[in-house]
């Protein structure tokens, strides 16, 4: 590993994954943080914005062409949906051998661009430097569904409840406390973009229902599945303890999971297990943190990757 660190970017800084990205970038033995852009907080120091954050780094306003301009290595985009293209092109022009990660799901379905769920899709990089980061359900919903892939007689179902922080910071009813006390709020109920991306990259359907919920931080996707032939529980627990055997950032649990434990933690809970008395329905649970592993984890272990350094850098595991 050179001694030189890489230079990192962030774009849409000011939110909820942009912060958590900026706290593990300081951690970082191989990156520094070139830029940090906002155009709410122009000027204010990071350290002033992002707990645990010191030094003099000051938020910066930057449009497309400006964040091209940079000196940076890699280029992160922390924007929502929809906004990424014009940054993405600048980048093409100016500098493309600059690696772009975007969390947005706006190259989440782009076939040039590489889609980084490291536990399932780490063999299919091929130095791509455009790299999609998945969405946090759809994380959550392909590690549930994927080591019984083989055995499905039906297309799974997956009930998904993220806390508020999963919808942003551009005020809405699914981010507004008020309306979400004592609430539990439904959502895009069939078409979400995470059942088309969980159902692209699974290469299989998958139907799944959101809700949010009051806290702030942390997911559970509850999955049911139907299965072809009889099965015992074991069966399903070797299965999913083989498949991230050695993964550091997917657990396999016993019970079902509780989202309550899993706010600030880096790594997929998954567990229940439970087993129908046919043996022909399996149902599974996960959970994750929606701004670690569900956006900023998973960003930089595709940005760690991509730099050329030990996946796990500066994540704690
Ligand atoms: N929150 C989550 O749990 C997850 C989010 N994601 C995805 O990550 C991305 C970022 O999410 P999140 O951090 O929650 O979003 P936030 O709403 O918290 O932050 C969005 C950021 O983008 C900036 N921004 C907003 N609109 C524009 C615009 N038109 N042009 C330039 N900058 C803009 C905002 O800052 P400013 O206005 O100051 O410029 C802010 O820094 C989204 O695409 C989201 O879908 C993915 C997985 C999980
Ligand atoms: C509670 C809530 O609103 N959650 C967001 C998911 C956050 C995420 O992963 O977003 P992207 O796929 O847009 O990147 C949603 O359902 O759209």
């Amino acid at each position: 590993m050179s001694t030189t660190k890489q230079r990192i970017g962030i774009v849409g800084a000011r939110g909820h994954t942009g912060a958590e990205l900026i706290r593990l970038v300081a951690a970082h033995p191989a990156l520094e943080l070139a830029f940090v852009s906002s155009r709410e907080l122009d000027g204010q120091r990071v350290a002033d914005n992002v707990d645990g954050f010191t030094g003099e780094l000051r938020y910066a306003s930057l449009d497309a062409d400006a964040v091209a301009a940079q000196r940076a290595d890699v280029v992160v985009l922390a924007l929502p949906n929809g906004k990424a293209e014009p940054y993405v092109e600048a980048i093409d022009k100016a500098k493309p051998e600059t690696i772009i990660v975007d969390l947005s799901a706006d190259y989440r379905f782009n076939e040039k661009w590489y889609y980084g769920l490291p536990e399932l899709t780490r063999q299919l990089w091929r130095g791509e430097k455009r790299i999609s980061n998945p969405g946090c359900y759809a994380t959550a919903i392909q590690l549930s569904i994927a080591p019984l892939k083989d055995l499905l007689a039906a297309p799974p179902v997956s009930f998904g409840v993220s806390g508020y922080s999963g919808a942003g910071t551009t005020p809405s009813d699914k981010n507004n406390p008020e309306k979400l006390r004592d609430n539990l709020m439904p959502y895009s109920l069939t078409g979400h973009t995470h059942e088309k991306e969980a159902s692209r990259h699974l290469n299989l359907p998958v139907e799944f229902m959101p809700h949010v919920a009051p806290h702030f931080r942390g997911l559970t996707v509850t999955t049911n599945l139907y299965l072809a032939r009889p099965v015992k529980r074991e069966e399903i627990v070797q299965r999913f303890n083989g498949a991230y055997e050695g993964e550091k950032l997917v657990h396999v649990v016993d019970e079902a999971p509780w989202v309550s434990h899993i706010a600030h933690k880096h790594h997929v809970d998954i567990g229940g297990f439970a087993v129908s008395n046919d043996g022909k329905r399996v149902v599974v649970v996960a959970t994750l943190d929606n701004l670690l592993k569900g956006a900023a984890t998973q960003a930089m272990q595709n940005i760690n990757r991509a730099i050329g350094v030990d996946e796990y850098t500066a994540i704690p595991v």
